[in-house]
């Protein structure tokens, strides 16, 4: 599993917090990223120990990693829907969580996200969207009054220009997520590409999400607004569990 900077021992706290959260006949949505996998981590352990959950995968790394921990596994296709179970707690990291504040002449309320360092956003919001309780692990580096991070946006191979452009049109500058360990761009789990846009402070992330979600070509971007419950921000000491 990748990892991106922050404290692993930060991490680890705040996902060991949110995982403690899960009960015995609960679906459980598995977030993709260094935090999230220490969620998965103690999960697996839990269920040694008898605990009874079944886990919906966000992508190929969560799925393995629940694999490797024995944590019985459902998709969100059978998860969702008339006759699936439904998903009671997702947990899942985040590249920025705002904390709240003025943004120019917005207010960001505080709980909107930036996801998809990992490339794992689309169905990360499929299943976090979906569960009663969505809980963010994160470390402190990633708390920051407002979101001003580079965004990640999966776009149809095809559309690549089209989303760039619109993209401009929004005040962003897009640029083509490449791969470290080979020529060429990041193919998502859904065989789709990746601009990473950089919009600066984004004073109004609804408004952005609106406009992202409503450009043709754009498969999904990485702001999540409105979408979580908790935050658990692992500390050098402890969790601090913020209800949002
Ligand atoms: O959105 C994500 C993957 O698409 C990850 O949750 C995000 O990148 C955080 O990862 P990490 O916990 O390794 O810092």
């Amino acid at each position: 599993m990748k990892t991106s900077g922050g404290s692993d021992a930060a991490k680890r706290r705040a996902g060991e917090s949110a995982a403690e959260a899960a009960t015995d006949g609960d679906v459980v949505g598995l977030g993709t990223g260094s935090t999230a996998a220490h969620a998965i981590r103690r999960l697996g352990d839990r269920v040694d120990a008898g605990l009874d959950v079944r886990g919906v995968p966000t992508s190929f790394a969560s799925r393995e990693l629940a694999a490797e921990e024995g944590i019985p596994r459902l998709d969100l296709s059978e998860a969702v829907g008339p006759d699936g179970p439904g998903i009671d707690i997702a947990i899942d990291g985040a590249d920025q969580v705002a904390t709240g504040g003025e943004a120019g002449d917005a207010l960001v309320s505080g709980g909107e996200l930036i996801k998809g360092g990992g490339a794992a956003h689309a169905r990360e919001k499929l299943v976090d969207a979906a569960a009663d309780r969505f809980l963010v692990v994160v470390d402190p580096s990633k708390e920051s009054p407002r979101l001003d991070r580079s965004l990640p946006i999966e776009v149809l191979p095809a559309g690549r220009t089209a989303v760039a452009a619109a993209v401009r049109e929004a005040g962003g500058e897009p640029t083509l997520r490449r791969a470290d360990r080979k020529d060429g761009p990041v193919v998502t789990d859904n065989g789709n590409l990746v601009l990473d846009c950089a919009f600066g402070e984004i004073t109004d992330p609804a408004a952005l999400s609106t406009t992202l979600s409503a450009t043709p070509g754009v498969v999904e971007h990485g702001l999540f607004v409105g979408l979580a419950d908790e935050v658990h921000v692992g500390t050098a000491s402890g969790v601090r569990v913020d209800e949002v």
